[in-house]
């Protein structure tokens, strides 16, 4: 589970205050998906990046009781002078799991051949996001965190394989993921949110939370 109690976050410009949350209350149940609705520029990295841990609140607390991922995409862990293979083992290391393992499943899944060998600080922007999400699902998280969808990847192969195995995943998992498109969210999500006036509004269903944000926009 993830809990937000009475959160605030906001960053100050230089001329404005800019509230991203204002004593926010909000709660990712295990085995309830949530997507999470916000238009450009309002929060959603922001929000995700705190649910990782990775960003802290100004106020309130941001409890977590599950194994909760790095956000998809995030490279912070990823060194660019070094290859795919080093990164996938030091990185399988860190959480636990056998190297060995970590390797081939993200030399198989992310299929960028004699580059995974190479530095990472050579690969296009699309094999990138392929390596971080291959090591997103090499290991194993209760909870998944996803920053608008799946990696900006234009390999149709990669995304389906990605994409079934993080829906087999969510058998077990729970995934977290913020977008400003309803669309983005359909295939994951069973419940959903819509960041407003820096409170989270939590609706049982989608077509709930779309109807807020539509009307909004
Ligand atoms: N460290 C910071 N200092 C000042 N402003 C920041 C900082 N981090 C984020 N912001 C501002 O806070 C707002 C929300 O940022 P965030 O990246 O969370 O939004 P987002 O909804 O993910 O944006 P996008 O849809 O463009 O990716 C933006 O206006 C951004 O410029």
């Amino acid at each position: 589970m993830i809990e937000f109690d009475h959160v605030s976050k906001s960053f100050w410009t230089g001329q404005q205050r800019k509230v991203i949350l204002d004593r926010a209350s909000f709660r990712v149940e295990m085995g309830r998906s949530v997507g999470v609705l916000a238009p450009n520029g309002t929060g959603k990295t922001t929000i995700i990046n705190m649910m990782a841990g990775l960003e802290k609140p100004d106020e309130g607390e941001v409890h977590r009781t599950s194994r909760v991922s790095f956000p998809l995409g995030f490279m912070g862990g990823v060194v660019n002078r070094n290859t795919a293979t080093e990164n996938a083992r030091y990185i399988a290391q860190l959480y636990g799991l056998d190297p060995d393992y970590g390797e081939a499943f993200c030399r198989w899944l992310c299929d960028i051949k004699e580059y995974f060998d190479m530095p990472v600080g050579t690969y296009s922007q699309g094999m990138r996001a392929r390596f971080s999400f291959s090591l997103m699902l090499a290991l194993e998280f209760d909870i998944y965190l996803i920053d608008e969808g799946m990696p900006s990847t234009t390999d149709a192969g990669f995304n389906k394989r990605a994409g079934s195995i993080l829906k087999d995943r969510l058998r077990d998992a729970t995934v977290v993921i913020v977008s400003h498109q309803p669309k983005t969210l359909e295939r994951f999500a069973t419940s959903a949110a819509v960041l407003r006036d820096g409170k989270l509004h939590q609706f049982e269903t989608l077509d709930e939370a779309r109807r807020l944000y539509e009307y909004d926009a």
